[in-house]
């Protein structure tokens, strides 16, 4: 495939949350990755391997959603993981995976009742067709496999049956959220992120 102007306009864009995210402290050391869909074939991806805090436009590629490379270079190790949300979900369009603490941390404490449960945060309005604090919305927590492929397929069957989930932890590892459009996908991560710190305190507060 030849690299449009809109392959780099989204690698500029998907850059520039790489920078925000880094400056946050939630991609460390090379870790995370992020995508956005270019078609409804092909999704744009950052390279493995690459420091997200500082992507450049040649650090991504275009690969097409059973994961298969149709630029040059190497795509993230965990590209099934994106592109399975855009096969499953044709209304999404961003997907940004994170190592931050909080979550990092959370998905170790709670990694036994295999999910977290968050629960009347004025927040959850955050997430489309939530209107109501008064409610409880679950992040599933999987293990961490170092077979993607079968985590992609846990994910979907799981994702399958609750399609209104907005994100998803891996244990020891990071989140995983999504959303229509890269905006849309940093408020939802956004509003993840603080209530996973709410939690992490609650759980430190309270223990
Ligand atoms: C140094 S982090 C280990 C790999 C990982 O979990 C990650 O998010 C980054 O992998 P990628 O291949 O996308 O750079
Ligand atoms: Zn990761």
């Amino acid at each position: 495939m030849k690299k449009t102007k809109t392959f780099y306009d989204k690698a500029i864009a998907l850059a520039a949350a790489g920078s925000e995210l880094y400056d946050r402290g939630w991609v460390p050391a090379t870790s995370g990755n992020f995508s956005l869909r270019l078609d409804d074939e092909l999704a744009l991806l950052t390279a493995s391997g690459k420091h997200k805090g500082r992507l450049a436009p040649t650090d991504f590629i275009a690969v097409d959603f059973d994961g298969r490379p149709v630029t040059d270079g190497k795509p993230s190790a965990e590209t099934l993981l994106h592109t399975q949300l855009y096969k499953r979900f044709p209304t999404v369009g961003a997907v940004l995976h994170c190592h931050s603490t909080n979550a990092t941390l959370l998905s170790r404490l709670l990694a036994d009742s295999g999910a977290i449960q968050l629960t009347d945060y004025e927040l959850l309005k955050a997430f489309d067709g939530i209107d109501t604090h008064a409610g409880s919305v679950a992040i599933p927590i999987f293990d961490n496999t170092q077979d993607i492929a079968a985590l992609a397929n846990e994910v979907d069957q799981y994702l399958l049956e609750h399609p209104e989930c907005p994100g998803y932890l891996i244990r020891g590892h990071g989140l995983y959220c999504w959303g229509q459009c890269l905006d849309t996908c940093m408020r939802n991560l956004e509003a993840l992120e603080f209530m996973l710190h709410c939690e992490l305190e609650m759980h430190r507060l309270t223990r």
